[in-house]
């Protein structure tokens, strides 16, 4: 009995270590805890109300787990670089409706590696030339339509522009009567999971379910029509086609499906509103557009013509395009956060990341710190003239997850912002 009764009071005391631990915060109401001011407050608000509370890194209670959030670019670090393997990525509602977190194993990984960018102006997948003059010709196509549009709606014709760019990369799909209603149905899925409605739940859902089964529906075709083209293409279903799964199996049609239907999501929305941000501090900096727009014009002089599509050097020519967008994506906060399931017990300084928890890793509060950056919340792309390698700039994340996407960001978005400032006020 003694000895039962030792090892219960050591249990205890493990237990009561363990809660000590903890990092300090609110539970709130149960099961829902704080997910209503979650999503109702802005991040910054949230965020910046609870770490003048608790400090740098504290607990809450959101869309059903208990969590642990941080707010500093050290525990960024440690979640998403050092001890990577004890915080698995994780996709609440998003990853759900996408399939993301049932796909077979492996399939996750055969997406980024078709999706990696880096390897996307190389041969053999697509030679740089190419890459960069469809780009440029699907910018000239969006932007030759605003001469007749009064007035101009930035925010989807960004989407326009991004969307089309993708479905290029994945398909080699020119802009058509399709390639607008397959935007759309997207539009109307990214709808529903940015901002979803408790009391459009039911009635949501099985539209959504509809929507996801008719851009299925038309993917497959396409896919199956590959299989018997004798050209090769440079784009991502080729990719696709070669690869194998760990078995060394060939995906099948179902896979390549099953692939393809979530890559779109994001490789859009987030390069679009960066794209409506940009659009929107410059307008608000003329200083900063007047230099954007000399920047833009030297290069476009040097062309033989207002129809010779840019190049690979003239990307090198525009080192202010690229602070703005450097800044923007640190003001901004594109995605503000990231999410991990925490699958073991992890000591940081002396607060518990539990086991079953989840972790919320905010890069908006890393980028908005004063401690990081002089004036945060004011927009200054002269800040990036000297390197801003202090370790607290990561708007593609960290890590081994960091996004796949983030050259091809830097490309679009520099084509577009030159026909832009050159042709429009
Ligand atoms: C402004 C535009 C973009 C921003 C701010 C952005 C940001 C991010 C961030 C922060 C992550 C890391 C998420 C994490 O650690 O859990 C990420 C991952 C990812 N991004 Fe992007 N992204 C952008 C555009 C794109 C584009 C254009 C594509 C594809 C064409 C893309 C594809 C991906 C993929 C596949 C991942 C997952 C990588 C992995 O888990 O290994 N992103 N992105």
């Amino acid at each position: 009995r003694r000895w039962k009764s030792s090892s219960l009071c050591a249990k205890q005391q493990q237990q009561q270590q363990r809660k000590s631990k903890l990092p300090k915060g609110a539970w709130c109401l149960p099961w829902i805890g704080e997910t209503v001011q979650y999503f109702t407050q802005s991040p910054y608000q949230f965020y910046h109300e609870r770490v003048s509370r608790y400090g740098g890194i504290f607990r809450s209670h959101l869309q059903g787990y208990p969590t642990v959030l941080t707010s500093t670019e050290e525990a960024a670090r440690f979640v998403l670089v050092a001890h990577h393997k004890s915080f698995q990525p994780y996709y609440p509602i998003v990853g759900q409706f996408l399939g993301l977190n049932t796909m077979k194993k492996g399939l996750l990984d055969t997406i980024r590696k078709s999706l990696d960018i880096q390897t996307f102006p190389k041969p053999p997948l697509r030679s740089q030339r190419d890459y960069i003059t469809s780009i440029d010709s699907i910018a000239r196509w969006v932007l030759s339509a605003w001469d007749t549009q009064s007035p101009v709606r930035t925010a989807e014709e960004s989407r326009k522009f991004t969307f089309h760019v993708v479905l290029h990369a994945i398909l080699t799909l020119a802009p058509c009567d399709e390639s607008m209603k397959l935007m759309h149905d997207y539009i109307y899925l990214l709808s529903w999971m940015e901002s979803p409605r408790i009391r459009d739940l039911w009635s949501r859902s099985s539209m959504n379910q509809k929507k996801k089964e008719e851009i299925q529906a038309w993917l497959l075709p396409r896919i199956v029509e590959r299989r018997t083209e004798s050209v090769m293409k440079n784009d991502i279903l080729q990719f696709l086609m070669g690869s194998v799964d760990e078995n060394g199996e060939k995906l099948t049609d179902d896979e390549l499906k099953e692939c393809l239907f979530p890559m779109f999501i994001g490789g859009f929305e987030t390069t679009a509103a960066l794209l409506g941000w940009i659009i929107k501090y410059l307008a608000e900096n003329p200083e900063v557009l007047q230099n954007v727009k000399a920047e833009h014009q030297s290069i476009r002089m040097a062309k033989t013509s207002n129809e010779e599509p840019l190049c690979c050097s003239d990307l090198d020519m525009m080192p202010l395009t690229w602070r703005v967008i450097q800044e923007t994506l640190r003001l901004a906060n594109i995605v503000p956060h990231t999410i991990r399931e925490i699958v073991d017990d992890v000591d940081f300084k002396g607060i518990l990341f539990p086991k079953g928890w989840k972790a919320y890793i905010s890069f908006l509060s890393v980028h908005l710190s004063p401690k990081n950056y002089k004036n945060p919340l004011k927009f200054d792309p002269s800040r990036f003239e000297v390197s801003q390698d202090n370790g607290a700039y990561m708007p593609f994340g960290l890590g081994n997850h960091t996004c796949v996407g983030r050259l091809l960001v830097k490309l679009e978005i520099m084509i577009f912002i030159h026909y832009l400032v050159i042709t429009y006020r």
